[in-house]
């Protein structure tokens, strides 16, 4: 006997979890003052934004430092994301901000960043007697130093030596760093700054988005199975067909444990729980194999932003999700 699929219809509200909406530390309040003290001697300011999450990494509280500064916003890993530039501009255009994608590790793009900031020193009157001097700034994780040391790296040639530490957890950068040079003719400058997150976020899926792509430090990250299951929301909306999950379902589903059931079958992955005689599937090593896979781009290129991803898509610019105003004012005085 035949068993007929009833037609799929993916989830269009996501539960109301319980999720951790904060994760600021002392270090990100002291390089918001540092920031606010460099300023006036910045002449440009690169914001970095996660290209996976380009609404959820938008800073207000950069936006406000840095108000009456020239500022570039770099999407990073764009090799990860499904982000389009009809989309960006559709945001940006109205706001007369200017944006580029980029892979912080790609020499090509870094050659084409470099010749932009060049072209842009060219054309100031007077140019700056000490050199052009930028702050390359954006939440934790979203490739700062990566691009410092690419930066440094061809603007003066120097391919292997490093000067800002890299590394794939939320946090590495602790401090505003020394002015660095990134080239000599003409002569640029910056510095490298740590992530800055927001005090406190409304929104479990901005929480989510951003668990998804390592910007929360593990110790505030939400149970692995509730971000497991917001990818599947995503994976869904994204496309209903099922065909994102790769080889471990033939047929889409909501249910985050048949997912992740369907995995730990496939991997062999069972553990024994305690007073439990036999062994049983292990559902949340295989959400933290998900979202490793998802993070390093096995399951494909994603927006997590879903719902800021089709307001734009309807023309809808969109809304940052960020704390009330006294969180605001409290970190910036
Ligand atoms: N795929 C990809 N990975 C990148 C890109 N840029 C940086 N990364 C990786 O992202 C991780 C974080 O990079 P970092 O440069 O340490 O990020 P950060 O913004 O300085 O991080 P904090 O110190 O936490 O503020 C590292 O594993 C990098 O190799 C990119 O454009 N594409």
């Amino acid at each position: 006997m035949s068993t007929i699929r009833q037609a799929f219809k993916p989830r269009m509200i996501f539960p109301e979890y319980r999720v951790n909406l904060a994760d600021f530390k002392g270090h990100q309040s002291k390089a918001l003052s540092r920031m606010k003290e460099l300023s006036p001697q910045l002449d440009l300011i690169l914001e970095l934004r996660d290209a996976r999450a380009p609404v959820s990494t938008s800073n207000p509280l950069l936006h406000r430092v840095f108000r009456d500064k020239e500022k570039l916003i770099l999407y990073t890993k764009r090799d990860l994301s499904s982000m389009t530039a009809s989309l960006l501009d559709k945001w940006h255009e109205p706001l007369h901000e200017n944006w580029r994608f980029i892979d912080c590790r790609s020499s090509n793009d870094i050659h084409k960043l470099l010749a932009s900031i060049k072209k842009q020193y060219d054309s100031m009157y007077p140019r700056p007697p000490l050199g052009l001097r930028l702050m390359v700034v954006g939440m934790p994780n979203v490739g700062k130093s990566t691009l410092v040391n690419s930066l440094r790296g061809i603007g003066l040639n120097q391919k292997k030596k490093s000067v800002a530490r890299v590394g794939s957890n939320a946090g590495i950068t602790r401090s505003t760093s020394e002015i660095i040079r990134v080239s000599r003719d003409p002569e640029i400058l910056l510095y490298d700054t740590p992530g800055v997150l927001l005090p406190q976020v409304k929104q479990i899926k901005t929480m989510l988005s951003l668990s998804l792509i390592g910007t929360v430090s593990k110790v505030n990250q939400a149970d692995p199975v509730i971000t497991a299951d917001y990818m599947l929301y995503v994976m869904n909306l994204t496309d209903s067909s099922g065909k994102r999950y790769g080889k471990y379902l033939d047929h889409p589903t909501n249910d985050i444990y048949e997912l992740l059931g369907a995995m730990a079958k496939k991997n062999g992955n069972y553990k024994r729980f305690k007073g439990e005689s036999e062994k049983k599937l292990n559902y949340l090593s295989c959400a933290m194999e998900l979202i490793q896979s998802i993070q390093i781009g096995k399951f494909g290129k994603w927006c997590f932003d879903i719902d800021a991803l089709r307001e734009l898509q309807r023309g809808i610019l969109p809304q940052i999700d960020h704390a009330p105003n006294w969180a605001h004012n409290s970190f910036i005085s």
